[in-house]
């Protein structure tokens, strides 16, 4: 018995599920929908930060996913069925999308950010109708979303372990199923339960109705009419030429009660949808949720950038948990201030807030604590004291240019020597993020024939101990300006080996460069136009023998590659503004990089990927 009328609607037709996940295929056919099964080869590897929204990037891998079940079906017997269903689901917290773990640790990742915490679960749908036009396919595209908010308990590491040891959480967008073990994480489930296990049944229905038994006027039972949908509810990617039009065999759209056929036109498609009763409701647009987060996103970095600021991540690490009375009593701040700015800190997911009072998730005490070994307390106080400044002038910057924009946020073109204090501020945001990278950066590539190197603008040496670490022959020296040497003494790790790295104050582009074998430019050359790299290049060319190196790390994009992560893709988004506002440099794609280098003399130009955040390009220097 098929309890839906609609689903019904289907029986008659070639269905094609064009999906791998058993809960979709037990879903659609506990619901009493017959179907064949063929799992989509579409590689899920859209780029995400070019999406409005989590929903359009789940809609769009969900089109995908059908039309390549419609295309390879119809290439291979040139008859395509009647009707693809395609769908993909994923999990959104803080901005970030979440889709199937690739291994344990992803799966760990993914349910810590869960865990304590509220997030969405979306599913995109399409329901592709194929014809055959001579020889050709032709296809229309019905597509839609849900979202279902959950909400996970607070749950111990022993707990999230040996879920992720069940090994339920890989084929599972988030990392969980909530049908099944991943139940007893989850506390709430706000909206369609369907939704979160793979597909909304009760959304489909609702298309369905609206697709097959659209509304007559007066006909409250529209639904159970063997109507055919107003062509206007698709979109057309037919791949016939000129082919607006939809399928004769689904663009009659039928006559409504007692009218004769071709009496009177079909009522106007308009901006409304039709539920499974017939009733009518407005059509709203899909809801903005990146856009909003993009606009929000400034309160999250100030809230992160005051928690650092005031050291509440240093007393909860030290002395946690504890109630917001006790912290703001700490960190000498209001009692209501500091209870409003944890409350932020815990829903941004810096901050787990419990019975016992606030305490530190894992990545606050690993980065946000303002002396571990991970730390990026500094970066987080320089953001917030010079650049933060400097953003709030990007219009003038944008209009007038960076000059304008630095002398009204207060800065000199020479940022960096205002007073010893600025100095230290920008060194320690700088050796936060250089050891973050470091490790990256020297084995990016085997280094181990050179016995010698010069890291120019090396700062605090963050990367001359790691190379030194890693090639136990190699001598480093850190060239930078005689303030940053200055202050590099506070920077040196206790009980790392010394002796293999030495510090030499001096301008790379005036003053004579250490003898090296090989040179380092890590995150230099962005902040430099076009004629400074040039001579900088020149200058090292001439300093480099034959056999010797220069290894250049940027946050350049591959161009052969398609940007990994959102969130990677967004900060080389983001770096064009920085170098308009901080200097006159600007970012290099590592193509470009690499002619750089081959313009001055090197060759056997490589270049490879350190880490989520640089790429390292490697060049010999050739025989003059
Ligand atoms: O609570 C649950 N949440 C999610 C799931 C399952 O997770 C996957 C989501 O992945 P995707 O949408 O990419 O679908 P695939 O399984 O890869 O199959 P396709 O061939 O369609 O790409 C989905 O299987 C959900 O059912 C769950 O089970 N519980």
């Amino acid at each position: 018995m098929v309890l839906c009328p609609v689903i019904g609607k289907l029986l008659h037709k070639h269905v094609v599920l064009a999906s791998a996940s058993p809960r979709r295929q037990e879903i659609l056919s506990n619901a009493g929908l017959r179907f064949e099964v063929v799992p989509s080869r579409f590689k899920e590897k859209l780029c995400k930060a070019s999406f409005p929204t989590p929903s359009a990037y789940a809609v769009e891998t969900a089109k995908q996913k059908a039309l390549e079940v419609a295309r390879r079906m119809h290439q291979k017997d040139l008859r395509a069925p009647d009707v693809v269903i395609g769908a993909d689901t994923i999990v959104t917290i803080g901005g970030l999308i979440l889709e199937k773990p690739v291994d344990k640790q992803d799966a760990y990742r993914m349910l810590s950010r869960l865990n304590g915490k509220e997030h969405s679960v979306f599913t995109g749908v399409v329901i592709v109708h194929c014809s055959d036009r001579d020889g050709r396919l032709h296809t229309e595209v019905l597509d839609f979303y849900e979202e279902t908010t959950v909400k996970f308990s607070e749950l111990s590491e022993e707990l999230l372990w040996e879920y992720i040891d069940s090994g339920e959480p890989m084929d599972k967008a988030g990392g969980y199923g909530i049908q099944a073990l991943g139940g007893m994480l989850v506390e709430h489930v706000r909206g369609d339960f369907l939704n979160v296990v793979g597909f909304p049944l009760n959304h489909f229905c609702k298309k369905l109705a609206q697709l097959y038994c659209p509304p007559c006027p007066g006909d409250a039972w529209g639904a159970e009419r063997d109507s055919i949908p107003a062509v206007d509810t698709f979109e057309d990617l037919s791949d016939v030429e000129g082919g607006g039009g939809s399928d004769p065999a689904w663009g009659d759209r039928g006559s409504c009660g007692g009218e004769e056929a071709g009496a009177a036109p079909p009522p106007a498609p308009g901006p409304r949808d039709t539920d499974l009763n017939g009733a009518v409701e407005e059509k709203r647009p899909p809801f903005p949720t990146g856009l909003l987060e993009l606009m929000e996103g400034f309160k999250a970095s100030k809230a992160l950038f005051t928690a650092c600021k005031l050291n509440v991540f240093d007393v909860l690490r030290d002395q946690g948990p504890l109630k917001a009375v006790d912290i703001a009593r700490k960190i000498n701040a209001s009692v209501r201030g500091t209870g409003r700015l944890l409350e932020a800190c815990a829903a941004l997911g810096l901050l787990h807030k419990t019975d016992a009072g606030y305490s530190n998730t894992e990545a606050a005490d690993l980065h946000l604590v303002s002396d571990g070994a991970h730390s990026l307390h500094g970066l987080a106080v320089y953001n917030d004291s010079h650049v933060w400044d400097l953003f709030t002038h990007l219009d003038l910057a944008a209009r007038d240019g960076a000059e304008q924009a630095r002398g009204a946020a207060g800065m000199k073109a020479d940022r960096l020597f205002q007073s010893a204090e600025t100095t230290l501020l920008f060194m320690r945001a700088m050796h936060g993020l250089s050891k973050l990278t470091a490790r990256d950066v020297a084995t990016a590539f085997d280094l181990s024939r050179f016995t010698s190197a010069c890291d120019l603008g090396g700062c605090t040496g963050a990367l001359a101990h790691e190379l030194a670490r890693e090639y136990p022959r190699l001598q480093v020296t850190v060239f930078d300006l005689p303030d940053i040497i200055e202050h590099a003494r506070a920077f040196q790790p206790d009980g790392q080996r010394t002796e293999h790295i030495r510090f030499v104050p001096g301008d790379f582009f005036t003053d004579a460069l250490p003898r090296a074998q090989l040179y380092v430019l890590s995150r230099v050359l962005h902040d430099w136009p076009d004629d400074r790299v040039h001579h900088l290049l020149t200058r090292i060319s001439s300093c480099c023998e034959p056999g010797g190196g220069v290894l250049v790390a940027e946050a350049a994009a591959m161009e052969e590659e398609e940007a990994a992560a959102a969130a990677a893709a967004r900060r080389r988004g983001l770096q064009p503004l920085g170098a308009l506002l901080l200097g006159a440099g600007r970012p290099r794609s590592a193509r470009e990089l690499g002619q750089l280098l081959r313009r001055h003399g090197f060759r056997d130009v490589r270049v490879a990927p350190a880490g989520d955040l640089l790429r390292v390009v490697l060049g010999t220097r050739a025989a003059p």
